[in-house]
């Protein structure tokens, strides 16, 4: 479902949201950090595609540029990203504003913390469907409790206070508030980490909904790479401001060649039936202000030898929308036997150990 929008001129035949070499940078004490380092990635309509990683990869940073919603100190040095064709990086403030809400949407997981606390939600959902759309009160009220059922809500509870919805009901009720505009993308930043796992499975399930009933897209980003595995068809994985991994889901799932994708399966044990418990990376991602020159994987690899510390190393392509950045795609059916094994990050755990490296979680 493709929305006009009178300060546009989309181009139909470019994809839905195209990043390009982004780049982005937080100027610090400690200089110019580079947070998101040539990512590139594209979504389609239709699609829900999944950015996956741990804490502080840059995952939110791809989020807020995408929004222009960068802190102050956030810039986007290099790279592109195009909405429907039009550059985003090159808008005015003003643009972005109406782009954001009327096209594209977030939710992120302090979302039902926005809602005003002394207004009743459907004032607040009202306000914003009157802010952007010349319509009366009673039809902005009819559209609120549309919203209301579409996000498994009783209408009846429209007039509440936030105080008076759980947590899992705000976050639904903000939601129904993005969706109010119909919006052809929604970026959803964790949007359900604070929730309970029942909560928040059947949140995922409705934005999956969402898509199938309104044709709407979504971006999910979580570091849960079980929250991606139940809802995208495509994704990105991403460490340290890097694109590790890229493409269809299937592909990725069923045949990964990153050793960092097969460090992330593990410690999602659900996701590998014949394991039972959990196996986690040792150490943690580098600090983005003292990068190591080659892999940035490469410390906590159980996979990497001396080639590896050149340069990161390129995307390159192994199947049809598949690719995947790492020297040793050619022991990969090794890498995917032994990335199973604890003994494999057992003993990858004692050399960093022994040398001091990234330290042990
Ligand atoms: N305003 C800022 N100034 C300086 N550095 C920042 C700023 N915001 C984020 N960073 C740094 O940029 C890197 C990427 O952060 P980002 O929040 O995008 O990661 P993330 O993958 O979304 O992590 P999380 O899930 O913890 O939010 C981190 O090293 C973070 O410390």
């Amino acid at each position: 479902m493709k929305q006009a929008n009178a300060n546009f001129d989309f181009d139909d035949d470019a994809p839905l949201l195209e990043a390009e070499g982004l780049t982005v940078s937080y100027s610090t004490s400690e200089g110019e950090l580079i947070a998101v380092d040539d990512v590139s990635f594209t979504v389609q309509e239709d699609e829900i595609f999944g950015l996956v990683g741990e804490s502080g990869c840059g995952k939110s940073t791809v989020a807020q540029a995408v929004l222009g919603l960068l802190p102050t100190n956030g810039a986007v040095p290099s790279g592109s990203i195009r909405f429907r064709g039009i550059e985003l990086t090159e808008l005015e403030k003003r643009e972005l504003d109406a782009l954001r809400w009327e096209n594209l949407a977030l939710i992120s997981q302090g979302a039902m913390n926005a809602l005003n606390p002394v207004q009743r939600i459907s004032t607040q959902i009202v306000e914003a469907i009157q802010a952007h759309r010349d319509v009366s009160t009673d039809e902005a009220r009819e559209r609120t409790a549309e919203l209301f059922e579409t996000v498994g809500l009783d209408p009846e509870r429209m007039d509440d206070y936030p105080h008076q919805f759980s947590g899992g009901m705000k976050q639904r009720a903000y939601i129904a508030m993005s969706l109010a505009l119909d919006p052809d993308l929604i970026i959803a930043d964790e949007p359900t980490t604070a929730l309970d796992v029942i909560v928040q499975d059947q949140i995922l399930k409705r934005l999956k909904e969402l898509r199938d009933e309104l044709g709407i897209s979504v971006i999910i980003i979580s570091h849960d790479i079980s929250v991606i595995a139940e809802t995208c068809n495509r994704l990105g994985v991403m460490y340290s401001g890097k694109l590790m991994e890229y493409g269809n889901l299937k592909d990725i799932f069923e045949n990964p060649y990153n050793p960092y994708t097969l460090g992330l399966q593990n410690a999602f044990p659900t996701l590998r039936g014949e394991q039972s418990d959990l196996i986690s990376i040792p150490g943690s991602p580098p600090d983005i202000a003292d990068l190591p020159e080659g892999c940035r994987f490469m410390e906590r690899c159980p996979f990497a030898t001396a080639e590896c510390g050149g340069e990161h190393p390129p995307l390159e392509s192994v199947g049809d929308d598949h690719a995947s950045a790492c020297y040793r795609h050619d022991i990969v059916d090794e890498m995917r036997r032994e990335a199973g094994d604890r003994e494999t990050w057992a003993r990858l755990r004692s050399e960093v150990v022994a040398t001091g490296g990234a330290g042990d979680e």
